[in-house]
């Protein structure tokens, strides 16, 4: 499988993604402000790695303090929290990661913990969630990969796989599991301006297990969708407000709109911890704004004349009136998503492990 981020004795190892597919280089994170860096810089990117990562983070922050009071370390967990909250606005799982450690760390103080009890538990419970994210990833693929036509095109925009996890995919996993299971399935990956995600990313996994892969332009899905080439579209998500509206990468709400139009049916995966009950529509969810040389620039070259006005909203929100089901670890949801989402966020879950 391949290794996005992994804990080690020595840090935090993340595979480098802004150096896919050229190089396969890794950057070992020693300390919680150097993985905000790796976050905030897309080393890692994805939203639930970058939940785990967040985690991981906080974590290494926690382990790695030097204070020998638990005031002192309260006050330093603060400014853990808030550094690697600061990283990227979008992905709800980057604050999910977070507040889990958080949450033991002030379940551990309030029950009378020492210092060195708490930095074995917070570095445990991390490590537990990188083998529930694979896990999560694996049950989204068993629930949706029936979905998946038996035989032919899936479009996919971004990444959504591996390296967007901690193994595995979400969108990829459920493409990866119909395969397993003997579905003939050939990729369409959107090359997905401007960071190239598509084209860099998922062509690059995909390529790796042997998956047959195209990449397109982001403006050339309509076309092959009105010759018939595009049996399902499937993509993640960053966050999913409690009426299903889904914000992923941006392009995505355009393709919602082409498969709407063609009868092509139009999946989300996601583990549950996307999904933000507190943001009631996706006019709640925060956009993320990105650099303008992500647009003026392509591999240090500048193609675009001096002054022109530049937009880089990394996101968009597709209205969950054109989502045909989302698959989630814990089963598939259908409208109306409020009903749904709050049906299965009542049913008890067991615990994954991967
Ligand atoms: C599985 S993570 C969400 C993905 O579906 C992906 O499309 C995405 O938007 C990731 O954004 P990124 O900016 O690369 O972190």
């Amino acid at each position: 499988m391949i290794p996005t981020l992994e804990w080690l004795p020595t840090g935090v190892n993340f595979l480098d993604q802004t150096k896919l597919p050229l190089e396969e280089t890794y950057v070992l994170a020693t300390s919680y402000q150097e993985v905000a860096t790796v976050i905030r810089d897309m080393i890692v990117r994805g939203a639930p790695a970058i939940g785990v990562s967040a985690a991981m983070g906080v974590a290494i922050g926690i382990d790695r303090s030097k204070t020998t009071t638990l005031d002192a370390l309260t006050a330093e967990v603060d400014v853990i929290c808030d550094t690697l909250a600061a990283t990227r606005p979008t992905a709800v799982n980057l604050f999910w990661g977070i507040g889990r450690i958080r949450d033991l760390y002030n379940r551990l103080v309030e029950g009378g913990a020492d210092i060195a009890t708490i930095k074995k538990a917070v570095v445990e419970e991390a490590c537990q969630m990188y083998d529930e994210d694979i896990a999560a990833c694996k049950q989204m693929g068993a629930h949706g990969a029936a979905l998946m036509p038996k035989t032919g095109t899936v479009l996919t925009h971004c990444n959504a796989g591996a390296l967007a996890t901690c193994g595995y995919g979400s969108a990829l996993g459920v493409i990866r599991a119909a395969i397993e299971r003997g579905h003939t399935i050939d990729v369409l990956a959107d090359e997905t301006r401007p960071f190239l995600q598509g084209a860099r990313l998922t062509a690059w996994e995909l390529m790796k297990d042997n998956i047959q892969t195209t990449v397109l332009c982001d403006n050339m899905a309509g076309h092959l969708m009105s010759k018939g080439r595009i049996q399902a579209v499937i993509v993640g998500a960053d966050r999913i407000a409690a009426n299903g509206d889904t914000a992923n990468k941006i392009g995505t709400y355009s393709v919602s709109i082409l498969a709407k139009e063609h009868g092509i049916p139009f999946y989300v995966a996601a583990p549950w911890s996307t999904i933000d009950l507190a943001t009631l529509t996706g006019d709640g969810i925060p956009i993320e704004q990105r650099a303008a040389t992500e647009v003026t620039h392509s591999n240090g070259k500048q193609m675009t004349p001096d002054g022109v006005g530049i937009e880089n909203p990394a996101f968009d929100v597709t209205p969950a009136k054109y989502v045909t089901a989302i698959i989630t670890e814990r089963g598939i949801l259908r409208a109306p998503y409020e009903e749904s989402i709050r049906a299965m966020t009542a049913q008890e879950q067991p615990i994954l492990r991967s």
